[in-house]
């Protein structure tokens, strides 16, 4: 099983694109003076120290070289092996005539050491503890195929755990799209910076754990670049209380906002009713559901709490927008004329709102798109709902998660939250979040209609869009993590996430 995403929390909070890596690495050379070949050996020591810490009894190693400098990092990862007492079969893959100088020198640490370079000839030998791939790092630029595309499918089906060197071969670095074939490591030691395709995506599924190794880059060095993107997680923001404020004792609950949740058509109750408990559950003082009257009593059974109200036509919404304080429109809204009259009189409010699910696929419909201006929005598609937004196909939207995020925030002008592995929070000003919280357990019906409540109920309570998106995107990713690790992944539910967004949300962790 791969671990969830929260194990990463160790990792730092600024991540980039190859092109920004080369720069950092750039940077050091120039302003660090540090030589390519010390970067190199810096970042093999690194993967070596993993390497033993991980799979300590681990005697024969098999590492995979390409052309580029990751096979420079391999070259020094055998030569430490070597000199080690290990047993390393080396093999290289592609023109190993041309390398650049540090790979060169890295190639003669090997040799001295007594590694024995050979080309790849066709097989993998089964008796490997442990394979190390050096083909590839951040210098792919195409899906690989031919011998290499050979290679990784036998790195695969081999019965050893893979060590990848910086990034696992055939995964792109900006994206977190595997151009498959892409070899699926167990470990990932990444060096200089984190890429953002890494957690994202195929990402998190392709490097197994990660490790980061700065390779003592000064940290002046390392932060003279502005980040692409911010990881963010729970544990991240509740140390820098991007949270709640605690509670005052002399307040009432108009203080708190109120919420109203529109949706629910015929068939889809359980939609609405998840986002009003999950609303009520993160701290709105209030919540009302305007929904079918045939869901009604239902609602009332699981939470009275909530003012439910019947309503057939959007008319009947306006007087309940007056008492509201913020929207959350779409679980189970529908695409027919009850929802498209209920959206209609929702977007001619200037309430702050949380756009979900059928909301988002009648506001791609033709005639229905518009940017948001000044007014407080979140928009939370999942990707196919995002493909909608954008006139794309799905995949489209998945090749490049972050270009997808960024283009919904700033064509519709409001705050976008990219669902998915690794959950993306896109600003119109062009600011990324990437959450590194959450499983897989969460791909299940009923978890964005609780996301919607979660928001509803942070905008509420005083944070802007930006602040509450980021801010309950980890509650909520937190909460699965927390609901998944007693009885697993599969199987959760959205309303396991209940009583720990309760907690999460006021600082409880355990
Ligand atoms: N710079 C530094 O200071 C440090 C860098 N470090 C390390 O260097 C790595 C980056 O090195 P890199 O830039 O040389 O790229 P790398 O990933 O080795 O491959 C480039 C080669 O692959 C080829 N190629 C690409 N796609 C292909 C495909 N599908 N199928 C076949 N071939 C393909 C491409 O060929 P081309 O297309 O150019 O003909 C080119 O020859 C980085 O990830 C880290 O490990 C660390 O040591 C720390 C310090
Ligand atoms: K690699």
């Amino acid at each position: 099983m791969t671990q969830p995403l929260s194990a990463f929390q160790h990792l730092p909070a600024s991540l980039f694109t190859a092109a920004a890596v080369r720069e950092l690495d750039q940077r050091a050379l120039t302003d660090e003076q540090i030589p390519a070949f010390e970067l190199m050996s810096r970042a093999g020591q690194a993967a070596f120290g993993c390497l033993l810490q991980r799979w300590p009894t681990a005697q024969f190693l098999t590492v995979l070289a390409g052309p580029g400098n990751n096979g420079g990092d391999a070259y020094v990862v055998a030569a430490l092996a070597a000199i080690h007492g290990l047993d390393v079969n080396f093999y290289t893959l592609g023109d190993h005539g041309q390398l650049s100088e540090a790979s060169t020198r890295a190639r003669e640490m090997a040799l001295a050491a007594g590694v024995e370079v050979k080309p790849w000839a066709g097989v993998l030998e089964r008796d490997s503890d442990l394979l190390v791939d050096g083909l590839l790092g951040t210098g792919l630029n195409k899906a690989p195929a031919g011998e290499l595309a050979e290679l990784i499918e036998q790195i695969n089906s081999h019965p050893a755990p893979v060590l990848a060197l910086d990034i696992p071969t055939g995964l792109h670095a900006d994206t977190g799209c595997a151009l498959e074939p892409a070899v699926r490591a167990d470990l990932t030691v990444t060096f200089v910076a984190m890429k953002q395709g890494l957690l994202t995506a195929d990402g998190p599924d392709y490097c197994g754990d990660i490790a980061y190794a700065c390779l003592d880059i000064r940290p002046a060095v390392l932060k003279s670049m502005a980040a692409d993107v911010e990881r963010i997680g729970y544990q991240v923001l509740a140390e820098r209380h991007e949270g709640l404020a605690a509670r005052r004792g002399n307040v009432h609950k108009g203080r708190y906002g109120h919420v109203l949740v529109v949706g629910g058509d015929e068939g889809m109750g359980g939609a609405a009713a998840m986002a009003c408990e999950a609303a009520a559950r993160s701290g709105s003082g209030l919540v009302s559901c305007a929904t079918r009257g045939s869901h009604a009593q239902a609602i009332l059974m699981r939470r009275p709490e909530v003012m439910v109200k019947p309503v057939v036509s959007g008319l009947e919404l306006l007087p309940l927008l007056e008492r509201a304080s913020v929207l959350a429109v779409g679980p189970g809204l529908g695409q027919g004329s009850w929802g498209e009259l209920l959206l209609q009189q929702v977007l001619q409010s200037d309430l702050p709102v949380v756009l979900d699910a059928d909301a988002l696929n009648l506001l791609a419909s033709p005639g229905w798109r518009q940017a948001f201006g000044e007014r407080q929005v979140i928009m939370t598609p999942h990707p196919g709902e995002a493909a909608r937004l954008l006139d794309v196909d799905i995949r489209t939207v998945q090749n490049d998660r972050f270009a997808a995020a960024r283009d919904l925030a700033s064509r519709y002008s409001a705050v976008v939250v990219l669902k998915g592995c690794g959950s993306l929070i896109a600003h119109p000003d062009g600011r990324v979040a990437l959450c590194s919280d959450g499983n897989a357990g969460m791909a299940s019906g009923g978890m964005g209609d609780v996301l919607t409540g979660v928001l509803a109920a942070l905008l509420a309570q005083g944070m802007d869009a930006w602040q509450a998106a980021r801010w309950g995107v980890c509650l909520h990713s937190a909460a699965a993590d927390r609901a998944a690790h007693e009885n697993g992944l599969c199987g959760l539910l959205a309303t396991d996430l209940m009583p720990w967004l309760r907690r999460l949300n006021n600082y409880i962790t355990h």
